[in-house]
């Protein structure tokens, strides 16, 4: 009963990076998974699109759907505008201590809320638990088969407006076949695909932005 590969993560973050410097614990989870042990956090390639997709919807609400080690999380809320608040759910517990802590190491624990608990069964209590109205963008990066019912979950709790920014991660690696076919084709999202590679490799991924129309 060694360490879990999150703990790893999570103490190569402690021994590299500065508490508090943001940059740094990104680094540090990107030169562990290049150089020790890969991860399946977004990366750096996807990382970089994911950062200017957040940097240019600004929300100050914000939903990530599977914290895992948090990484994802701080490329978010370190971009987030004053006022911005990312809640980030993982149902994993083991997960979700690691998440808090290496969010803590970054610096900031005061704009996330990690929520330990299953995406289906959390999304319709998220309006009356947070006071959340609607969210302005939602990162998936959760198990690849639910990203489908998820979204259809958040159209049926209103807790999309005119606007809101979807970004999935993996819709090429490990793939989304029916959410991409669903955000594609349907009236209500307009859809762009950003070409990319699984992280920290040179397989083929991407991610897609979808618009919510209303
Ligand atoms: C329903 C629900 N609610 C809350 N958290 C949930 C949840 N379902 C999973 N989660 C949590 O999200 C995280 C799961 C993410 C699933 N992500 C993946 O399976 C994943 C897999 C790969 C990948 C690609 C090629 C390969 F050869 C091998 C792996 C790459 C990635 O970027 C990934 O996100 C952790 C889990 O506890
Ligand atoms: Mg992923």
């Amino acid at each position: 009963t060694g360490t879990t590969r999150p703990q790893r993560l999570l103490r190569a973050v402690q021994e590299r990076a500065t508490r508090g410097d943001s940059e740094s614990v990104i680094a540090a989870i990107d030169h562990f998974c290049r150089h020790q042990e890969w991860a399946m956090n977004v990366g750096d390639e996807k990382g970089f699109i994911l950062d200017s997709v957040v940097s240019e919807v600004s929300p100050q609400t914000a939903l990530e759907l599977g914290t895992y080690c948090g990484y994802s999380t701080v490329r978010i809320a370190r971009l987030l505008p004053p006022g911005g608040h990312l809640i980030t759910l993982e149902f994993n517990p083991n997960y979700a201590a690691v998440a808090r802590q290496v969010i803590a190491w970054a610096g900031l624990e005061d704009m996330v809320q990690v929520v330990e608990g299953a995406s289906g069964d959390w999304i319709p209590h998220l309006r009356e638990h947070f006071g959340i109205e609607s969210f302005d963008f939602v990162f998936l990066d959760h198990w690849k088969e639910l990203y489908l019912p998820d979204i259809k979950l958040l159209e049926e709790c209103g807790l999309l407006r005119k606007g809101t920014v979807l970004l999935a991660d993996n819709v090429v690696c490990p793939g989304t076949p029916d959410y991409l076919e669903y955000v594609r084709k349907s009236q209500s999202y307009e859809s762009h695909y950003f070409g990319s590679h699984l992280e920290y490799t040179r397989a083929e991924d991407g991610l897609e932005k979808s618009v919510y129309l209303g």
